[in-house]
């Protein structure tokens, strides 16, 4: 039988004051799923993976997606979905997003629907419902389109692509923790249902400073953006070593910092004027000081997702 297969990148949600509108892609890990067609007769989703995560289809976010998919437009299919995961899962590395949009980009190849982007993201957002609770788009858009993105719509899905015109590295400092099931969800349950308007306008500040830097190649203005009052302070004790990273990061001239996601990995942008191994030194020392040990993984902006079509 004919199957498509498709590969997303991983992602960084939020970058500063962002929050559930900007993300980037990163080629530091990728999710491979196929999508064949099984069975006809009844919409179903049966999956296959090499992880240890939930196979029922409601609680995978590459299963509850395509079920939703295939009931709303009436397709009565059993489809197979072979999850290969590459993209470690609550580490605030978008493991979820990347899974939802390759799930519903293969699937789109493999029946012909000709989805544009933005509805593979609408479709995948289902996915980060199932598991966070929540329909942030901001992972997906970035799997999906690739480079750094902003949702400036949801309903309908608009994401616009910004044009990134500052050479920079990305460099994640993964914490080697458990952070256990629904960590996002948890994280999500943190940040304040009302913010104090100064803060709002600081946010507002930062964001268009980072947009702003990126795309007009403005260092500094990228470094003052990737800041945020609200989000990060109110998760910070579920990453009470990033206040420090963030200080050494900065002491060593990164072009900015920030948590990646909902944490608990860091995203640190550098170029030739910051002390990169400098910063892993002392990060190191202070991860161990929180009786954690921290990866170092070095990367650079990834693309949207690809698929290839096996008949
Ligand atoms: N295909 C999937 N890929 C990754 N996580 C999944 C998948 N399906 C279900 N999950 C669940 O989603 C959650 C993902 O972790 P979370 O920290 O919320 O987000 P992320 O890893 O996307 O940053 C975990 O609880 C995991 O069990
Ligand atoms: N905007 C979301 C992003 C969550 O990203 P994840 O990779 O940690 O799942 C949020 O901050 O909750």
């Amino acid at each position: 039988m004919p199957f498509v297969r498709a590969t997303a990148y991983s992602s960084s949600a939020n970058l500063g004051a962002g929050f559930d509108v900007l993300s980037l892609a990163h080629q530091a890990y990728k999710d491979v799923v196929e999508a064949e067609i099984v069975g006809e007769g009844k919409s179903e989703v049966v999956i296959q993976s090499n992880s240890d995560l939930p196979l029922d289809p409601l609680k995978n976010s590459a299963g509850a997606p395509v079920l939703n998919l295939l009931n709303e437009m009436g397709l009565k299919y059993r489809v197979k979905l072979r999850i290969h995961k590459g993209v470690p899962y609550g580490l605030g590395l978008g493991s979820s997003g990347a899974s939802a949009v390759a799930a519903v980009a293969a699937l789109n190849s493999l029946l012909n629907l000709k989805l544009s982007l933005e509805e593979v993201v609408r479709y995948a957002t289902a996915g980060e419902k199932a598991v966070s609770g929540s329909p942030h788009p901001d992972n997906v858009a970035a799997s999906a389109f690739g480079g750094v993105v902003a949702v400036v719509s949801t309903s309908p899905v608009r994401i616009v692509t910004i044009p990134v015109r500052l050479n920079f590295k990305i460099t994640l400092i993964v914490p080697r923790i458990h952070t256990g099931e629904g960590k996002t969800k948890r994280a999500r349950e943190l940040v304040p249902k009302q913010v104090d308007i100064g803060k709002m306008v600081e946010n507002m500040r930062y964001l268009s400073s980072f947009v702003l830097g990126i795309t007009k190649g403005d260092r500094e203005l990228t470094r003052m953006g990737l800041n945020d009052e609200i989000v990060e302070k109110s998760r910070e004790p579920l990453f009470p070593y990033y206040p420090k990273i963030r200080e050494i990061a900065l002491r060593k001239d990164a072009v900015g910092v920030c948590v990646s996601g909902a944490g608990p990995t860091i995203l640190v942008l550098s170029d030739e004027e910051t002390d990169l191994e400098g910063i892993k030194r002392e990060v190191s020392t202070v991860c161990n000081g929180f009786e954690t040990v921290c990866d170092f993984v070095d990367t650079q902006l990834g693309g949207g997702v690809e698929t290839e079509r096996f008949n």
